[in-house]
């Protein structure tokens, strides 16, 4: 037995409580501290705290520097490095604190009655940019009581997946704060949403992301815009009905404004983000990677993570700009040429930059990573990537006590006819003996257009520990590999990417130590969508669990948030212009070929792909008398597995394991 080798027992799904998450590394502007957030469990009150830590860039043990019994997040340091502003709940709604690194309590800044979402100092230190729905810079003396529980909607975009699920008709703008003292002043207005604000160089003008077209209620668009800091009328800087755009950044001498997206805005997340330049003043802008042919965001899936989705840094002398790059499994640190050239890998290896900043001289990175086998750490490294030094081993301990399995990364040959390679990873089970057959569980990820990849999956880990071989691919459709494989899947949902899936099923049973009649299959999402449509079209598996899955894209299309423009541009048309392509495509028209025992987990909050998805599926499958089982979460959004209530979370995972041990 592993243990008795190792001396080291099997990982269990309570586990989620011992594993602590760091993430949002700020390297102080000096480069002699790096503050970041480090994040647990509570077990006792069944939610999540978290607080911020300093780490020297010497070396040395972190220190917890706030201390409330909160969630704590967003440090950023004044330019000055004398104080760190930072997010929290601690009086209720998220709000801006400052606390100052000669010592003493937090103070309170913000007391918008609306969270703050996001904020950025100011260059000369004296003003925060806010992003907040808040109409007003002071919470009313009593809370209005609602009149109604009732809800009227008349917009489209009635719902968000997550927090606030439904969206009032609040809009989102910036405000700026004086730090020390003075009114906070509104600085854009009317029936537009704003995020991510930066400031110009000089400080006069902070520079957004908004959507202003006159179509906004029903297309995708993302826009540049910049406003004078005092208010006024905003001005375009990379606008129009083609713009899909995020994450400004301006050049150090303000001449120039770089940002992420593409040109597609309908197509979202089915094409690679690129990094962008425009002349400060507004113009055509030039995209700085169309060569790279990856994606310069994290595109990533993991159930063990924070990130604080960081957007482009532009290096003080102005030659670079710092970016994240979804490279094959691996979500890399690139810097750019902004004037134009190749891309110089930074920090690069088998693993994700989840985030990253810059010291004031440009001098040294802090970045936290995330590997197969270790969840998150705090590394910093020199400009060019050399030097680097792990500041942090925050889960070190705990993984010193548990059996994982390392993910050995392969590329299998598709079953389809160009007999494709697809890049996969195989986990042998704990306690793996040559010579015995084990049962293999395919996991699959979701998106479509997301990728699997070099970080720790605790789900995958748990199979291991179960004595379940585990396989999960990037098949067709996956980020990573180009934008002619991420298209792959247009119009073709699980036509497409089911013979990626079922080579690879087939190159591991070659190996010899998979028993091909117990195969268990499982995903979520799109990563459902795709275990629904395998087993009705395959009764190759012997048990699957469908997680937030996609059953029905007709009613798909207008019931989840996103499903009259992501639903519309991956299928091809609408329901009614459509409707064999919508039925061809649907994994319940082969709900009749469905044999395998199927577990469904929903959460009843899931507004991405509604329950109404697994309802639908179950009752079909029940009145087939298929072994079917149905389990709901309540008060639970699409994002369960990854920041659901720890006590779901872990429920979620004993269901799973419980349907294997079960049925396969
Ligand atoms: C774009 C999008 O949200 N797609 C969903 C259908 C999806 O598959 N999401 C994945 C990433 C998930 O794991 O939730």
């Amino acid at each position: 037995m592993a243990e008795e080798r190792t001396g080291k027992r099997r990982l269990a799904p309570e586990d989620i409580y011992e594993i602590a998450l760091v993430s949002d590394a700020q390297i102080s502007p000096d480069g002699q501290r790096v503050a970041f957030v480090r994040t647990v469990l509570d077990r006792e009150r069944n939610d999540y705290r978290s607080s911020i830590w300093l780490v020297d860039v010497a070396g040395g043990e972190p220190v917890r520097f706030t201390t409330a019994d909160a969630r704590d997040s967003f440090p950023r340091w004044s330019p000055r490095g004398d104080r760190l502003a930072f997010l929290s709940n601690r009086s209720g709604k998220d709000q801006v604190w400052l606390i100052s690194l000669g010592g003493g309590e937090a103070q309170q800044l913000t007391r918008f009655p609306e969270p703050v979402t996001h904020f950025a100092w100011s260059p000369d230190g004296t003003t925060l940019a806010v992003v907040t729905k808040a109409e007003t810079a002071e919470p009313p003396e009593k809370e209005p009581e609602p009149e109604t529980d009732v809800v009227r909607i008349t917009r489209i975009r009635y719902r968000s997946d997550g927090t606030p699920g439904f969206l009032d008709e609040k809009r989102s703008h910036i405000w700026c704060v004086p730090v020390d003292g003075g009114r906070p002043w509104q600085v854009t207005s009317g029936d537009f949403d704003e995020s991510w604000p930066a400031w110009s160089p000089s400080g006069h003008e902070i520079a957004f992301v908004s959507n202003r077209t006159p179509d906004r209620e029903y297309n995708t668009v993302s826009e540049i815009w910049a406003v004078r800091a005092s208010g006024g009328e905003p001005r375009p800087v990379a606008t129009g009905d083609a713009a899909y755009f995020f994450k400004p950044v301006w050049s150090p001498d303000g001449t120039v404004l770089a940002f992420t997206g593409h040109r597609e805005p309908f197509a979202g997340s089915s094409r690679n983000h690129q990094l962008w330049a425009v002349a400060a003043g507004g113009g055509e802008p030039a995209s700085l990677t169309s060569a790279l042919d990856r994606s310069v965001e994290d595109e990533v899936l993991t159930d063990t993570a924070a990130s604080s989705k960081p957007g482009p840094i532009w290096a003080p002398d102005g030659r670079w700009i710092y970016t994240q790059v979804s490279d094959q499994g691996n979500v890399h640190l690139y810097r750019i040429p902004a004037g134009g050239g190749e891309p110089q890998l930074v920090v690069g290896g088998r693993r994700r930059v989840v985030d990253f900043s810059l010291s004031a001289d440009g001098s040294l990175i802090a970045c936290t990573v995330s590997e197969p086998l270790n969840p998150c750490d705090v590394i910093v490294c020199s400009a060019d990537g050399s030097g680097e030094r792990r500041l942090t081993r925050v889960n070190e301990e705990f993984f010193a006590t548990v059996e994982l399995s390392e993910p050995e990364e392969v590329w299998l040959p598709s079953a389809s006819e160009d007999r494709r390679p697809i890049h996969a990873w195989i986990m042998k089970p704990i306690g793996f003996r040559e010579g015995v057959r084990y049962p293999l569980v395919l996991e699959i990820h979701g998106g479509p257009h997301a990728m699997y990849g070099n970080v720790y999956f605790h789900e995958f880990q748990l199979l291991a520990a179960q004595g379940y071989a585990v396989l999960y691919t990037n098949p067709r459709g996956s980020q990573g590999y180009g934008q002619q494989f991420l298209s792959c899947t247009r119009g073709a949902w699980g036509e497409a990417d089911m013979p990626d899936l079922m080579g690879a099923v087939d190159a591991v049973i070659e190996r010899g130590y998979i028993d091909p009649s117990r195969l268990g299959v499982t995903g979520g999402s799109y990563g459902g969508f795709m275990t629904n449509w395998v087993i009705g079209h395959t009764d190759r598996f012997k048990a699957a669990v469908t997680q937030r899955c996609v059953s029905n894209l007709a009613s798909f299309y207008g019931t989840s948030d996103i499903g009259f423009h992501f639903g519309e541009h991956e299928i091809g048309g609408t329901p009614w212009e459509q409707p064999e392509l919508y039925r061809r495509l649907s994994p319940l028209t082969y709900a009749p070929q469905m044999k395998t025992p199927l577990l469904i987990l929903h959460s009843e909050q899931d507004y991405r792909c509604p329950i109404e998805q697994a309802e639908q599926l179950y009752v079909w499958l029940k009145k087939l008398g298929r072994t079917v089982e149905f389990v709901r979460f309540p008060d639970e959004s699409h994002g369960l597995s990854r920041s659901g209530k720890p006590k779901h979370r872990v429920e979620r995972l004993q269901h799973i394991l419980r349907w294997f041990a079960e049925y396969l």
